[in-house]
């Protein structure tokens, strides 16, 4: 058999001409009807009824499925119309912003589309032309790759699976290190803080005089935090930040790296200041459990040093987007998102005593109906966090996927699922529900769904680049090990009893 352009087996290439291929169809096709036929016959002799009854079943069903189906369709394509509106209004924004600010803010389109290779996967052309672009506007810019042990290619195969002969093997997995190098060195950092915590306060002083003082680094703080620095002393007036939202949207294109000081909650605070790409995020650990948090702020000097030269081995850590769709919601405008997550949104009973009654639909396939305290829709990096307390399984962060997590089910056989990365999720608040349902992002900013309303979950096309102490899997490991204390058991001594 021979492969199509497409690199599918064309199965009808052993058949010798048209004909044939007309007879072979002809011929399956009336075997097929024939034994529906017979059976259908026989059933409406015995059971004319029933058969009647099952026959309206099926086309009513079908028919509101249709419906149900062509309805969410269009709200479907209405947000990802609004969606384009947004990323264009992004781009926009830059160009307006480049003829009003700083001499960087030429950068921004660069950057955009630096971000948008990123999100989307690493291209070397168009990596080659981004690093061009960055370098003639005087940007840090930097190349990912997928790299594994004893290769030199740093080129990403995507062809993981290949046919031979007909049979399929899968030849190259797509799962390996993701390495980032700088291409230019990066010249502006940003720090974001834990608030309210002494010892964050103190080495952010620090590590802000030393960043500036031995690496010449432009600095940029929280507004918050630029206020606790020059009532410290007005040495750090350089330090800068932004005025308003509409500067925050562009903080992407004018920071190379941005520094988190704290536990895993100042990551989820940083990745949610971002509502597009997000810069290499390196945390240095300032909290209790500390996942996504691999680096030691006793060493904070080293680890920068390293950083800032390169290369950085990165997690590209996956979000989901969300949407509410109010029933009430005269126009598509009316509704809410994107939300980006880092971690999971959860819809739960809130404050109400019922049961939640939540309708769960994966692209459309009706999954199940959630009766019990809630449901958890979760990142691959969030899998340790709330889902795992609900029961899911713990997934590597670099595995793409969303975890579907019931929160105290009132069913014994409900399990937790992990579905793949490309499906969008609508978890909807039926009519006849009892009470209002909520919804909160990364344990924030909750919203009531009354019934009638629906959120609309998928992944993110930005992820979150944390930078790895060692490498994705080892992290990983460790932070599980740590943070868990992960099947951690005495081990059985050898003397006692043994097969010989
Ligand atoms: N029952 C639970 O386990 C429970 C309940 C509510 C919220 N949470 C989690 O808290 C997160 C919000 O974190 P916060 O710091 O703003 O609130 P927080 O200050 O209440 O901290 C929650 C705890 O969750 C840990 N955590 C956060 N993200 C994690 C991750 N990806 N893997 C492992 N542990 C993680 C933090 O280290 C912290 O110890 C939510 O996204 C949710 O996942 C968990
Ligand atoms: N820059 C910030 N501005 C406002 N809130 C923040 C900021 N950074 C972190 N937070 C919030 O502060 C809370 C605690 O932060 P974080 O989780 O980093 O510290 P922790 O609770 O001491 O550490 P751990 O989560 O490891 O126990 C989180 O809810 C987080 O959202």
């Amino acid at each position: 058999m021979s492969p199509t352009e497409n690199g599918c087996v064309d199965s009808f290439s052993v058949l010798n001409s048209e004909q044939e291929v007309q007879e072979l169809i002809q011929d399956s096709l009336l075997h097929g009807i024939d034994d529906h036929l017979i059976e259908f016959s026989e059933a409406l002799r015995s059971e004319p009824l029933a058969v009647a009854k099952a026959l309206r079943r099926v086309t009513e069903g079908k028919a509101s499925a249709q419906a149900e189906a062509a309805e969410w369709k269009r709200k479907y394509e209405l947000e990802r119309a609004r969606n384009l509106q947004l990323e264009q209004k992004v781009l926009s924004l830059g160009g307006h912003f480049s003829e009003l600010t700083d001499e960087r803010a030429g950068n921004l389109e660069a950057r955009t589309v630096l971000s948008d290779a990123i999100a989307i996967n690493v291209s070397c052309a168009v990596g080659k032309m981004i690093s061009t672009l960055m370098k003639f506007f005087g940007m840090a810019s930097f190349k990912l790759s997928w790299c594994c042990k004893g290769e030199k290619s740093d080129r990403h195969k995507h062809d993981i699976v290949s046919f031979e002969k007909g049979n399929i093997t899968t030849a190259e997995r797509s799962s390996k290190q993701i390495s980032l190098k700088w291409e230019s060195p990066p010249q502006t950092v940003l720090i974001l803080t834990k608030p309210n915590s002494t010892s964050v306060r103190i080495l952010c002083l620090e590590m802000v005089r030393w960043l500036k003082e031995q690496k010449k680094l432009n600095i940029f703080v929280e507004p918050r935090v630029k206020t606790e620095l020059l009532t410290e002393s007005s040495y750090y007036s350089f330090v800068q930040t932004w005025l308003d939202d509409k500067e925050l949207l562009l903080l992407h294109t004018k920071v190379d790296l941005i520094v988190t000081l704290g536990g895993d909650g100042t990551v989820l605070w940083a990745a949610s200041m971002f509502k597009g790409p997000v810069p290499p995020i390196v945390p240095f650990s300032l909290g209790s459990l500390g996942f996504m948090t691999p680096f030691y702020s006793e060493h904070y000097r080293e680890c920068l040093n390293s950083i800032l030269c390169g290369p950085i081995s990165i997690t590209l850590r996956h979000r989901l987007q969300c949407h509410i769709i109010r029933d009430e919601a005269k126009s598509e405008y009316e509704n809410e998102g994107p939300m980006l997550v880092l971690n999971e949104v959860t819809i739960d009973r809130g404050i109400s005593s019922f049961l939640t009654n939540l309708e769960c639909y994966c692209d459309n396939s009706f999954v199940t109906c959630v009766q019990g305290d809630g449901l958890i829709l979760s990142t691959t990096s969030g899998s340790t966090a709330y889902s795992l307390a609900a029961g899911g399984s713990m997934v590597h962060p670099q595995v793409p996927g969303i975890l579907f997590t019931p929160i105290c089910p009132h069913s014994l056989s409900f399990r937790p699922l992990i579905l793949p990365e490309h499906v969008t999720l609508r978890v909807v608040v039926p009519f006849n529900s009892r009470s209002q349902a909520w919804v909160s992002f990364d344990g924030k900013g909750r919203k009531q769904l009354a019934p009638g309303d629906a959120l609309v979950c998928s992944m993110a096309p930005w992820p979150v680049p944390t930078a790895c102490q060692v490498d994705s899997t080892s992290d990983f490991l460790r932070s599980i090990h740590d943070g868990l204390h992960w099947n951690l058991r005495k081990t059985q001594s050898f003397d006692g009893p043994r097969d010989c």
